[in-house]
């Protein structure tokens, strides 16, 4: 049995009183591993029928499945490089779904990296609307960006800001809010070691005073009839009702529609507090569009790169950063004031008469949407061979090629003389 931090024991007794015994045995069980599937990219049948790493459906996600990590390593097949899904601690699934997403919906994920929300908000968004995905840390930011462009992200804007500026930029301006605030981690305690090391009440009181914050500026970002997700991974009542609790007493429009939690001796998951707050008083929004410039000789190499390779039109949504091209999303607030790490799709670099398209691209586009797509079947280790960086044989000159698994993108390749020169990022290729 781990040893916990007394404290912590104390208060989750007064929380559980008669089911505490049962709550500490849950400690001598293994921690639970899930993965959400992305149906963006795959169809459920589609995926259950590859019968891949002997799944258990989760019952509070329909994407969400269970599997056992001590027989099979999801996180080492391509079909995860493919964003085809992602893994997330099974009851962090249970977020997601109350924010009751709709086609067109505006949504901000405020506390977003490495990207288990706005994974999920995305496929449910399902290439319409628009998710604007914050992290105030710098760091953590770049695994956010990487987790979005797998997933296949158009209509997403990734920001590096604090609550603060954030609520100044989108007062009145979303449907939809989830904030997974920093917390405590006290629902870690079975999967990561340090999480207990880390814990002292002084974080437990440090972190409510940051959840406090940022609840107040999220609510201020929401329209009228805007739904606010607030969750945890934590259970100390300082950070879950108490916040909760609190705001709700001081804002009058503020309604709590639900709060659950989920415990790890009463469900198949690590714990997780979860409420839903509609707000019902009016919001003057200010927001503007972003304005673009329509380009057109500036993206000469592009449109010649778009006949020759892909079988799309992309509408001249089009916006230029140094040489990075940019797709925007068909609504786009102006950010300008903050500061942003991806203004929707990254298509590529203009270089000097010519267009090199992005790896984002590649993730993005179906394979009908390319004109020329090398598939490799999940059981052919070439599929490994591309993704540590090595050339491929194809026999054939075609110049820029999608290399796709099970039929989904996977990244690029430029071929020449029969063979595939390798465009899998350095930064994320395989070492196994
Ligand atoms: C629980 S994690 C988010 C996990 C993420 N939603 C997911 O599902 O993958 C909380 C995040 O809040 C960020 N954070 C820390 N302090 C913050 C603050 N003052 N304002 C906003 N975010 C903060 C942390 O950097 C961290 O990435």
């Amino acid at each position: 049995m781990i040893s916990l931090p007394e404290k912590f024991l104390e208060d989750v007794k007064v929380i559980l009183q008669d089911e505490y015994e049962e709550f500490i045995d849950s400690y001598n069980e293994n921690k639970t591993t899930g993965l959400r599937l992305n149906t963006m990219k795959m169809s459920k049948e589609k995926f259950q029928k590859l019968n891949l790493f002997d799944l258990e459906q989760i019952p509070w996600t329909n994407e969400g499945f269970y599997y056992d990590e001590s027989v099979c390593k999801p996180g080492k097949n391509p079909l995860h490089e493919a964003g085809v899904y992602y893994l997330q601690e099974p009851s962090a699934m249970s977020v997601v779904p109350k924010l009751d997403i709709q086609k067109g919906d505006r949504v901000l994920d405020m506390c977003a990296a490495p990207g288990g929300k706005s994974t999920y908000i995305l496929s449910q968004l399902d290439d319409t609307g628009l998710l604007v995905s914050n992290e105030i840390n710098p760091i953590r930011i770049n695994a956010l960006g990487e987790n979005l462009e797998r997933f296949g992200a158009r209509n997403c804007i990734i920001t590096n800001t604090d609550s603060t500026r954030l609520r100044k930029a989108f007062t009145g301006y979303f449907d939809k809010i989830v904030i997974d605030a920093p917390c405590s981690g006290e629902g870690m305690f079975r999967k990561d070691p340090f999480a207990i090391q880390d814990w002292t009440y002084s974080k437990v009181l440090e972190c409510q005073s940051i959840q406090k914050e940022i609840i107040r500026d999220g609510y201020k970002m929401l329209k009228k009839g805007g739904i606010l997700v607030y969750s945890t991974c934590t259970f100390s009542r300082e950070e879950n009702e108490d916040v909760i609790e609190e705001f709700i007493a001081e804002n009058e429009g503020a309604v709590l529609i639900e709060k659950e939690r989920l415990w790890p001796h009463k469900i198949k998951g690590e714990g997780h507090f979860v409420a839903k707050i509609q707000k019902l008083d009016d919001e003057d929004c200010r927001v503007k569009e972003m304005k673009l410039k329509k380009l057109n000789n500036e993206i000469k190499e592009y449109r010649n790169f778009e006949k020759k390779f892909l079988n799309i039109n992309l509408d001249n949504r089009f916006m230029l950063r140094g040489d990075n091209l940019y797709l925007v999303p068909d609504e786009c607030p102006n950010v300008e004031k903050l500061k942003v790490l991806r203004y929707g799709l990254h298509l590529g670099v203009l270089k000097k008469n010519r267009f090199e398209p992005s790896h984002a691209l590649s993730h993005y586009l179906k394979p009908e949407q390319i004109k020329y797509v090398q598939n490799i079947e999940l059981n052919d280790e070439t599929i490994f061979d591309y993704l540590r960086g090595n050339v491929i044989n194809t026999g054939e000159s075609r110049g820029w090629v999608a290399v796709a698994v099970e039929g989904i993108p996977i990244g690029w390749g430029k071929e020449s003389n029969g063979v595939l020169k390798n465009h899998y990022p350095k930064g994320l290729r395989i070492k196994y």
